[in-house]
């Protein structure tokens, strides 16, 4: 394997045993392989995303890589050290967020809670202030840090999530969903912040996410697995390539009452909702014709552009190969 590889998988299997009710006394014992002998490694610095439909196994393989799974079979490597075995000192090298649940103290001040990663973790002082101060400045995190967790907004508290994972200057940071839920703006920053992060510290970044602009604005790389095996590892650009062009954006169109499909040159109506009307386009094209169009000719209260998402890609994909 590489010598300057940070994580390296090779042949790695997770496989669930579960148990199933069959009729009323009976129960029925089958296995579930979540990963599937999966192999590849990531570079020191890299930011790469790891995508694919629900249930494919990104979470598996993410607890895998913290430590928290054994792999069934296969061979494991972050920073050189085996995760299950050595969880610990691995925690001193990895950052990990996953944006559906937070590891700050729900009922503590936001300082409070890095005062007690900086005892958990052992950081020396002043390294500790350094980093804090680093991310309490990129973040906008000064305004909150007397706040206790259960009054942040979900994206504050996302970019306090954030903060104390980087702490104690990991080498990876493992982000599950990380804009999960937040609106535009919190969005914006804290992918403003991964960048910065990345080209100031090098840090390493393996991402998982349902959002397409996740990756299309963090990560050069791009893997994506399904039913536990890896089926692309590559440049964004050449998955869409895959997906036929990219596939398609959607107009979302309120108007002020509803009204029989509407007739736009260019797009097609996909769904309709009471006055709520979803037309799709090519992803290629500009959307301000439409909006144009749209806007002269009916009832107009609202419109917004959707971006074509990672299952659609995905999906895509796979209908390109068939
Ligand atoms: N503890 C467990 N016991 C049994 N089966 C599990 C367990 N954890 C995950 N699985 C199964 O393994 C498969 C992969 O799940 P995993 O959570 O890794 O997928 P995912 O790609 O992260 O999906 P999502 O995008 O929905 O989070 C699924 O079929 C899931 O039901």
């Amino acid at each position: 394997m590489g010598s300057d590889a940070l994580i390296e998988l090779d042949g790695v299997e997770k496989v669930f045993g579960v148990r199933r009710r069959v009729g009323l006394m009976r129960r029925e014992k089958r296995q579930v392989k979540a990963v599937d002998g999966i192999s590849f490694e990531v570079a020191r610095g890299e930011v790469v995303g790891y995508i694919g439909p629900n249930g494919a196994g990104k979470s598996t393989t993410i607890k895998m890589l913290t430590g928290i799974l054994t792999p069934s079979g296969g061979r494991l490597r972050v920073a050189g050290i085996d995760p299950a075995r050595e969880r610990m000192r691995l925690a001193h090298r990895i950052g990990v967020v996953f944006g559906q649940r937070t590891t700050l103290w729900w009922d503590l001040p936001l300082k409070d809670s890095y005062g007690l990663m900086r005892r958990l973790y052992r950081i020396p002082e002043a390294r500790f202030k350094a980093n804090l101060e680093r991310c309490v400045d990129r973040l906008d995190l000064a305004e909150l840090l007397d706040v206790p967790v259960r009054q942040l907004s979900l994206g504050q508290r996302m970019r306090g999530d954030i903060a104390a994972a980087l702490l104690h200057d990991p080498d990876v940071l493992y982000l599950d969903e990380p804009t999960i839920g937040l609106d535009v703006v919190s969005k914006a920053k804290v992918r403003a912040f991964l960048r910065q992060l990345n080209a100031e510290l090098g840090t390493t970044v393996l991402l998982t996410t349902h959002d397409l602009q996740d990756i299309e604005q963090l990560c050069e790389r791009v893997m994506v697995i399904d039913h536990g095996r890896l089926m692309y590892d590559g440049a964004l650009a050449g998955l869409h390539a895959m997906g036929e062009g990219g596939g398609e954006r959607t107009l979302v169109v309120d108007l002020e009452r509803e009204l029989p499909e509407i007739s736009v040159a260019g797009a097609r109506v996909v769904k309709v909702d009471g006055p709520r009307q979803w037309l799709a386009f090519p992803a290629g094209a500009s959307a301000a014709p439409l909006v144009a169009e749209v806007a002269a000719r009916y009832p107009l209260l609202d419109l917004s552009v959707r971006e074509p998402d990672i299952e659609d890609v995905i999906a895509r994909m796979y209908a390109g190969r068939g």
